[in-house]
């Protein structure tokens, strides 16, 4: 079946500013939907706890800011973007007890929806609104003008209006302007984890990791290596999403063109696509998720570690001497775009 797809015209900002939004976590996310709802003349309070770091960063936005259950009680949208792990006691403590007839419960992922560690009562609409990017360049791309694609599903329409709603919100964001599809809390959920587990970020950093670990250890200079493996991939992907694949090898060498075509399935082979399948089973069938959870509730000792040994690859070391002399490379991640 075909996906439907909407555009700015087919979405009525209106509704939205109509209701009183409730931002839960002003993070990468929380941030990016709060202060572009505002410019589109949206009434929104942020929901942080008392001892929140993100606090005042909203508050010098001039945001108005209250706990979680404060502004649950008050909005009639209340869109959790607080971490995936902890959204199940905020919606437990905080929301549940301020949902109201008529509201609607809204979330930028499906994640705690889709392996039923939040199941909200029927007398509410159950809505996703998911930008296809991170948080920082769904604020940049609206200030400029731009929106990146979002997702949007409805799980439960107790109004009757989830869809309009959860379209109206992603114009708040800009997400109309790029294309906004219509899909589920599962197909989300599911085709999320596995891109940013197998492609995006992933299978990126793995092969930028293995492919300059090759050539330092096989004699070349960091330096070329890191220009080779992580900062040119910039570039080529820039014409990726320009233009597909066909963009990009028509901008290549004939050199690099036959290199790709034949070296490229020789890495994914068989054994690699054998290990994604086994991946999307583990989403599939939720063993991703309960690990995730299960290492969250232990205190997270081996993200920690994996993180420490991230930061510590030479790579990142040879990176940050030559960024630093790169003077364009220098648009921070900011709040405000
Ligand atoms: N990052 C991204 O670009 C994307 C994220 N998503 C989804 O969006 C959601 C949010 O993710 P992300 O933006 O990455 O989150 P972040 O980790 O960037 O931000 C989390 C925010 O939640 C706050 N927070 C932490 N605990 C609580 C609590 N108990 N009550 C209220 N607020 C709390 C944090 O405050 P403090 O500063 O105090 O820690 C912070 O402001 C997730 O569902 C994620 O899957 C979807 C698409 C892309
Ligand atoms: C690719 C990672 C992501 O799914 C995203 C930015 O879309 C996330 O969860 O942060
Ligand atoms: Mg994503
Ligand atoms: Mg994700």
């Amino acid at each position: 079946m075909a996906v439907e797809i909407f555009y700015d015209d087919d979405a009525d900002l209106s509704i939205i500013q109509g209701r009183k939004v409730a931002v839960i976590g002003y993070g990468s996310q929380g941030h990016a939907h709060a202060l572009s709802l505002r410019d589109s003349g949206v009434e929104v309070r942020i929901g942080l706890p008392e001892s929140s770091k993100s606090r005042s960063k909203a508050e010098e936005e001039g945001l108005a800011v209250g706990t979680p259950a404060e502004v649950s009680a008050w909005a009639d949208v209340i869109m959790i973007l607080a971490p995936d792990t902890k959204q199940r006691e905020i919606y437990a403590e905080s929301v549940a007890p301020n949902l109201a007839d008529g509201d609607a419960l809204f979330f930028g992922h499906g994640f705690n929806i889709r392996y039923g560690l939040i199941t909200p009562p029927s007398n509410v609409d159950v809505a996703m609104v998911a930008p296809k990017g991170p948080g920082h360049l769904v604020r940049r791309q609206f200030v400029d003008g731009k929106g990146v694609p979002c997702l949007i599903a409805v799980e439960q329409d107790a109004s009757g209006n989830g869809q309009a709603l959860a379209l109206s919100y992603a114009k708040g964001i800009g997400g109309s302007r790029a294309g906004v599809i219509k899909t589920t809390f599962k197909e989300e959920t599911e085709t999320d984890l596995f891109g940013e587990q197998v492609v995006l970020c992933g299978g990126t950093t793995a092969l930028v990791q293995a492919g300059f670990e090759t050539l330092v250890n096989a004699g070349y200079a960091p330096e070329v290596a890191y220009f080779e493996c992580l900062h040119e991939l910039k570039l080529i992907v820039d014409l990726l999403y320009e233009g597909g694949i066909a963009r990009m090898r028509y901008s290549i060498s004939d050199t690099a063109e036959f290199g790709d075509l034949t070296r490229g399935p020789r890495l994914i082979d068989d054994s690699v696509r054998g290990e994604m399948r086994k991946i999307l089973t583990e989403i599939q069938d939720g063993s991703f998720a309960k690990e995730w959870v299960s290492e969250d509730e232990a205190g997270r000792p081996n993200f920690a570690k994996l993180v420490e040994q991230g930061e510590q690859h030479p790579i990142e070391e040879v990176g940050r001497k030559l960024r630093g002399l790169m003077s364009w490379v220098d648009r921070p991640i900011t709040e405000t775009a």
